[in-house]
């Protein structure tokens, strides 16, 4: 179980995150989605005792990361797959780590090889490895004290078409067998096949959060009118949240009806109006990385 509640980072005047609360539940993989700059590696450096919080809290199975004894035993964190030290082979380096944590030294060369790093590679120096072999190798890592909880930022990056379905398989396995996950991207289609619930931040500050239901509920409306700056004063005073989608078009958070209506009442000329198709989740993903974003306030 993670737990954030109320999570604020400031640097300076500048506020990185803020106001950030969600839960991740026993059994579930969330997908905590964001684009680049959002607050996504803030935030999990918060979760995981890295960065003081400027206020909030947050708690790892209970209790403030910090706090956890010998923490790689229970929570398995990747946070940066460059941050390994390039001069020790990959295979030194898992066994380090085994050492650290007080496990069988066996088990790095099980990892490995699970983690799709056969020998040949652990033998080499992490200086020389691809992205995607730096990911399985933190991967691994994280995996090696045997977790609970696995605290991953953006572990796809990097990674080939079959690395990604084995780290999609190896994840859904771990939730299933009642772990707890989190798990960054800033790419919806990389954690919509995996994830239970979506947590998505822009601009420091959380959007949306919900479960999968997410991904098909849409009630949102494409909507297109002969004058778009009449349109845009109707849906305003109809209180409806709009953004605009070009060509005078807007994307509506409401049904066809609402949007009719308030049409209709402020006599402004309709060319189109439709379910802007897609869920929910993917309409506001996109508008979130399609426009420039917001400063926090
Ligand atoms: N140490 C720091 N000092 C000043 N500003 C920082 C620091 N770390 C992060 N920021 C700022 O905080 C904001 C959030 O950054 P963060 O790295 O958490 O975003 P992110 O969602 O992880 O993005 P990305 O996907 O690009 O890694 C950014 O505007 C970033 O410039």
């Amino acid at each position: 179980m993670i737990e954030v509640t109320d999570l604020t980072k400031r640097y300076g005047d500048a506020v990185a995150v803020q106001g950030v609360s969600f839960r991740c539940e026993p059994g579930t993989v969330t997908g905590f989605l964001g684009p680049n700059g959002a607050g996504k590696s803030t935030t999990m450096r918060m979760i995981c005792g890295l960065t003081p919080p400027t206020s909030g809290s947050a708690t790892v199975l209970g209790v403030p990361y910090r706090r956890i004894p010998n923490p790689g035993r229970h929570v398995g964190v990747l946070l940066d797959a460059s941050a390994q030290h390039s001069g020790r082979t990959g295979r030194e380096t898992l066994e380090l780590t085994a050492r650290t944590l007080g496990v069988d030294a066996a088990r790095a060369a099980q990892m490995l090889q699970r983690v799709g790093l056969p020998p040949a590679a652990a033998r080499r120096r992490v200086g020389g490895y691809s992205l995607g072999m730096r990911q399985r190798l933190g991967i691994a890592q994280a995996l090696l004290g045997d977790p609970r909880v696995l605290i991953l930022d953006e572990p796809a990056n990097g990674l080939d078409p079959e690395g990604i379905h084995w780290m999609r398989t190896m994840l859904r396995d771990f939730a299933d067998r009642g772990g707890t996950v989190l798990l960054s991207s800033h790419l919806l289609r990389e954690v919509e096949a995996v994830a239970d619930r979506f947590v998505v931040i822009a601009g420091g500050r959380i959007v949306a959060q919900g479960g999968r239901e997410l991904l098909t509920a849409s009630a949102a409306t494409f909507v297109r009118a002969l004058n778009s700056a009449e349109l845009e004063t109707a849906l305003a005073e109809a209180g409806l949240s709009a953004r605009h989608c070009g060509d005078g078009a807007f994307t509506v958070a409401a049904d066809a009806e609402a949007v009719g209506r308030a049409a209709a009442k402020a006599g402004v000329v309709l060319l189109e109006l439709r379910p802007a198709g897609g869920g929910a989740l993917e309409e506001l993903y996109l508008s979130l990385t399609a426009a420039p974003q917001e400063e926090p306030r």
